[in-house]
């Protein structure tokens, strides 16, 4: 897809059509560089499906599989465009469907080019540069998804740091049409000689920046910078961002050319674009110490909805929270940078699933480790800074992007910059209403009505049993990240195979600490707690039924320990050592019958 670049003539053009679009979708678009966007006229919410946008009927086709008739705003602003073979930059808040306004015309245009055999080879078409791996593989997902009913085998690789050089090479041979990617790790791949960088120049039609407000706050610009020699003059580009900031103009200045820029009006400043309109912000006050107090009672006495998503501010603060309400019979996942990918992202699907309602994430790609570490375990804190920051995975990231799926409540753990948020919430918000209130529904009683045990409780868990417990946790995920790998490459769905939120004590949980007496519930607690419980019944939310198991049959929920009856071979090898047994048999038998 040759980039159409607006020349003189076109100017006229291009106005007309930023005119057009403007007026259309209240949109701003212009073909200045790095224009920006001014606030446009609200967008009135015209429907257009994507019958209308001219796209291949296999792309339309999954589509319809989703339920997805209708495109969104930025996907009826956009789609045109990219279709015309012109760089456009698009902000749209997130969530607005901008991953599939730039999939769906890239795989149109690769879906043509394929059907009159003008693909060129020695390199991907197309490199879609997301900020962290997580985002990488929801990428990947949702671009082999559009393609399922694609008779022309386009083919789509994630590559992320995490894989060997081996694998890295596997998966770019063929090479792949499309490179779902980190800057980085493109980066690193050109300097190791895995990617040539005139094979790019020769094959390269698209790149795709997308989240590309983070790209730079994860350390991407020098990345990026190293592209630039590769990338062909006609390579077209596109830039997909959920705000404005400086960031993302400066990107779009080094990468980008004249770019037709969409920004649909609900997108501000950076600093504007805090809060979703549907999301409630409350905050509770108390000591230090009393935190995981509180996080009890609001769990214990279920006063806010689940599923529940906790930020600490380190991997012990996680699983000290994660130790301290097991022994409550409350079960939690940790999501951290220590843990391999695969697990991180089997994780993340595992709570979008509702396998489990509590994920305590730290989004600790810092070395705050080693500041925080206790004082007993002063070997731990010769730990050095670059070691840990090699077992931290600086592509690990729990931001904005990540579909995390009917997520009700988040509590933010440390929140001692609280002043702080409340005072930019009020100067970008409406001055005259509370963007941030006091939690109404947990009362003093009720917190206090745990307090003792709590306390009992917290001083239980000693900083040995949180060493020990990120121990245990990281060698269970490794090792059933490994073994179960390429079952999960070929049954991604099979999320109920890992328990993600297992207990990491085998002791039993006393009676008194799992359930709360109903004595020592006072009224407004019972009342609230019901509010909750309607409420959650009236948006219909149930527990998901627990998938059944594959990849073994029978016996107990004990004795079915996936690990201990399920071989780590996929499908494929299986039926290949299968069909290795089945000839030596067949040999054996006529030997027998020779004699
Ligand atoms: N036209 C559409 N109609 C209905 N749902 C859609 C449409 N397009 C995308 N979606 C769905 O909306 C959800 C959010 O889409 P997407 O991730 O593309 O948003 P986004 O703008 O990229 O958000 P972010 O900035 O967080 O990445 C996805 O689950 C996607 O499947």
């Amino acid at each position: 897809m040759p980039r159409v670049k607006p020349i003189p003539e076109m100017e006229e053009e291009a106005e007309e059509v930023r005119q057009e679009v403007e007026g259309a979708s209240g949109a701003e678009g212009s073909p200045d560089a790095g224009a920006g966007g001014e606030e446009g006229a609200e967008e009135e919410e015209k429907e257009v499906s994507f019958d209308e946008l001219g796209l291949d009927e296999q792309l339309k086709r999954a589509l319809r599989k989703k339920g997805i008739a209708k495109a969104t705003p930025i996907q009826q602003e956009a789609i045109p465009l990219i279709l015309e073979g012109k760089d456009v930059v698009a902000k749209a808040k997130t969530g607005s469907g901008k991953t599939f306004a730039y999939l769906l015309p890239l795989l149109h245009d690769l879906l043509k080019l394929s059907s009159e055999g003008r693909i060129r080879k020695p390199a991907p078409n197309a490199f879609i540069l997301v900020p962290t791996r997580e985002l990488c593989q929801q990428v990947y997902n949702e671009a082999s998804s559009l393609l399922e009913f694609c008779t022309s085998k386009l083919k789509v690789v994630q590559v992320t740091a995490s894989m060997s050089d081996k694998d890295i090479t596997v998966a770019l041979s063929g090479p792949p049409n499309i490179l779902v990617s980190t800057p980085a790790c493109v980066a690193t791949c050109i300097s190791k000689g895995i990617m040539r960088g005139s094979s790019i120049k020769e094959s390269l039609s698209m790149m795709i920046l997308d989240e590309a407000d983070l790209l730079l706050s994860y350390r991407c610009e020098d990345d990026l910078k190293a592209l630039i020699p590769h990338i062909p003059r006609s390579c077209q580009s596109i830039l997909m961002s959920a705000t404005s900031s400086s960031d993302v103009d400066k990107l779009i200045k080094l990468l980008l050319h004249n770019p037709f820029v969409l920004t649909l009006t609900e997108v501000g400043r950076a600093k504007d674009d805090v809060i979703p309109k549907n999301v409630q912000q409350f905050w509770i006050s108390c000591d230090a110490k009393d935190k995981m107090l509180h996080i009890l009672a609001l769990l214990k006495f279920e006063l806010i909805q689940k599923k529940v998503l906790i930020f600490v501010n380190s991997i012990d603060a996680a699983f000290r929270l994660r130790l301290f309400l097991e022994k409550f019979g409350i079960r939690s996942a940790v999501l951290n940078a220590e843990l391999p990918q695969n697990s991180r992202l089997h994780i993340i699907e595992a709570f979008n699933a509702r396998l489990f309602d509590y994920l305590i994430a730290t989004d600790d790609t810092k070395t705050k480790e080693d500041k925080q570490t206790d004082k007993e375990n002063k070997k731990e804190a010769r730990v050095s800074r670059k070691h840990l920051q090699q077992t931290l995975d600086a592509e690990f990231g729990v931001v904005r992007g990540i579909d995390f799926k009917n997520v009700f409540t988040v509590s933010e753990e440390e929140s001692s910059i609280f002043e702080d948020i409340e005072h930019m919430l009020q100067e970008v918000e409406n001055k005259d209403i509370d963007c941030i209130s006091p939690f109404p529904l947990l009362t003093k009683d009720a917190v206090d009505s745990l307090r003792y045990r709590a306390q009992d409780v917290a001083r239980s868990v000693t900083t040995r049993d949180i060493q020990e417990a990120r121990r245990q946790d990281i060698k269970n995920e490794i090792l059933n990240s490994e073994k179960l790998k390429s079952h999960f490459e070929e049954n991604p769905r099979d999320l109920d195979l890992l328990k993600h939120d297992k207990l990491l004590s085998n002791k039993e949980i006393p009676a008194h600490l799992r359930d709360v007496p109903d004595y020592l519930i006072d009224p407004k607690t019972k009342e609230a707690s019901n509010v909750v419980k309607l409420s959650r019944a009236a948006m219909g939310i149930d527990k998901p039924q627990r998938r059944k198991r594959q990849g073994f049959k029978g016996g107990s929920g004990k004795s079915r320990d996936p690990l201990r009856t399920f071989s780590a071979e996929g499908k494929s090898r299986r039926r290949r050592r299968k069909d290795r047994e089945g000839e030596q048999d067949r040999r054996k038998k006529s030997k027998k019958a020779e004699s």
